[in-house]
């Protein structure tokens, strides 16, 4: 899905190095990944039964750098460890052994995740499959679910250095035999490694490339059109993402102007779904797959492969209309001339503009942005980041703090952390910056 989503629009692949699902090829690889494709080493695979049937890791030592291995995480450091008995359940994992390492080194993992204090979704029939709803009037911020992913893996293929068996083949015929033995040797181990119920919830998920008799099977069908990406793990050579398919966040249906966003904290291993904007309860909650700001004629390339024909208002009534003012807020923090940074330039430096030179302006944009439904987007977050900056420099705490409180919740709605509220809602915050009061001295 989306983003990280494995964005699978046509899955090429390439001799060396590794292949993303959505055909761009990884041109510079910072460090060269170990053939991996040929053989699975039995070695990788690290998790064994032991007497009584449960699944163990083993906290060995084994230095596994840049291959893969087949792990469930979070794990207690103890080997009796039951993971059955773990009320948060547990991610089946495809990772290099080098990002393991990482995952356990960063500080505080792994604490139990944050809930909603009551539940606040269900899963039913929409216009669209399956969809979540939201049960109960929700607003920017308001966690919704969280849930640790069933399955995560790399968002490409990784290829060996040598696959000189392949060549004189069709490109097609290649992808095929990648696909194929990719499902195969990796992505069956990673699904034979769930509980049977686990694999009955996985298979019963949406699958847009059933059809498609591409080489896929299954497995990465499921992974293709319900992943979501975990750039928190992402391995660092170029094209090291991974993806994660989850239980409840799986059956989110895409939306151009989305009203909620997804997060995924390292430490708790887990997801969380908060609002991005109000949501009326019984309503449909929706994620966008892709780049809101983007033009909707690229929206549409990027979602055909989930068999998605967009019918959100900005794609079907007035797309044209629509494409405009997206592009101008688009240009509203990224164009030279219309940039925010370089209005307060001007601001700062001209004693004659209005005092509400950067209001006016970010007011104008904010309600346009809602207006879209674009809560989501970063220049949401750059207009309001303004709106702070300015009742900032002209000493009005009460504004500061009602933009501030906005702006921390987006940061709550993105990253899942609410640091930045508490900082923000606080009045000394704002009282203590530099640029306080600046307009007026
Ligand atoms: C990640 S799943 C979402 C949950 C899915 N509806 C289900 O029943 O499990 C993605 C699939 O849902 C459907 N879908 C999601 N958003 C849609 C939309 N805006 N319009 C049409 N179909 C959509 C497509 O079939 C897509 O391949």
């Amino acid at each position: 899905m989306r983003r990280g989503f494995l964005k699978n629009a046509k899955q090429k692949h390439s001799k060396e190095g590794v292949t993303t699902f959505d055909g761009s090829r990884s041109e510079a690889i910072s460090k060269e990944p170990k053939p991996l494709f040929a053989e699975s080493p039995a070695g990788l695979v690290s998790t064994y039964q032991n007497d009584v049937g449960y699944k163990l890791l083993p906290h060995d030592a084994v230095d596994y750098g840049d291959d893969l291995i087949f792990t469930s995480l979070p794990i207690s450091p103890f080997l009796t460890e039951k993971l059955a008995e773990s009320p948060d359940g547990w991610t089946e994992c495809l990772i290099t052994g080098s990002r393991k390492r990482e995952i356990f080194a960063t500080p505080g993992f792994s604490k139990r995740p944050v809930y909603p204090p009551e539940t606040r979704h269900a899963i039913r029939p929409s216009k669209f499959g399956l969809g979540v709803f939201a049960t109960q009037d929700l607003s920017i911020g308001d966690l919704i679910l969280t849930e640790r992913p069933l399955l995560i893996a790399p968002a490409g293929m990784r290829m060996p250095g040598e696959l000189g068996y392949l060549e004189g083949l069709s490109e097609e015929d290649q992808t095929r035999i990648c696909r194929e033995a990719w499902e195969k040797n990796f992505l069956k181990p990673l699904f034979d490694r769930f509980e049977p119920e686990t694999q009955a919830e996985y298979m019963a998920l949406a699958n847009s490339h059933a059809q498609d008799n591409d080489g896929g099977g299954p497995i990465l069908g499921i992974l293709r059109t319900n992943g979501i990406e975990v750039s928190a793990i992402a391995d660092p050579w170029d094209k090291g993402q991974y993806t994660a398919v989850c239980r409840k966040i799986s059956r989110i249906n895409h939306s151009c102007s989305p009203s909620a966003e997804t997060s995924f904290d390292l430490v708790s291993f887990s997801y969380q779904l908060r609002a991005i904007r109000n949501i009326k309860a019984g309503e449909e909650i929706f994620i966008s797959y892709c780049d809101g700001l983007s033009p909707a004629a690229d929206r549409k390339k990027f979602l055909a492969p989930y068999q998605i024909t967009c019918t959100c208002t900005s794609c079907s009534l007035d797309e044209a209309a629509s494409d405009e003012r997206r592009r101008g807020i688009l240009n509203s923090v990224t164009g030279k001339e219309q940039s925010i940074s370089h209005h307060f330039d001007s601001w700062f430096a001209d004693r004659s503009l209005p005092d509400d030179y950067m209001i006016a302006n970010s007011l104008r944009w904010i309600s346009m942005i809602e207006e879209e439904g674009l809560q989501v987007s970063f220049a949401y977050m750059h207009h309001l980041q303004a709106m702070v900056r300015s009742y900032t420099a002209l000493g009005d705490v009460k504004n500061a703090v009602k933009y501030g409180k906005i702006l921390g919740l987006w940061h709550l709605s993105h990253d899942g952390k609410d640091d930045m509220l508490r900082e923000l809602e606080d009045p000394a915050y704002h009282q203590r910056n530099l640029e306080w009061n600046s307009r007026h001295s």
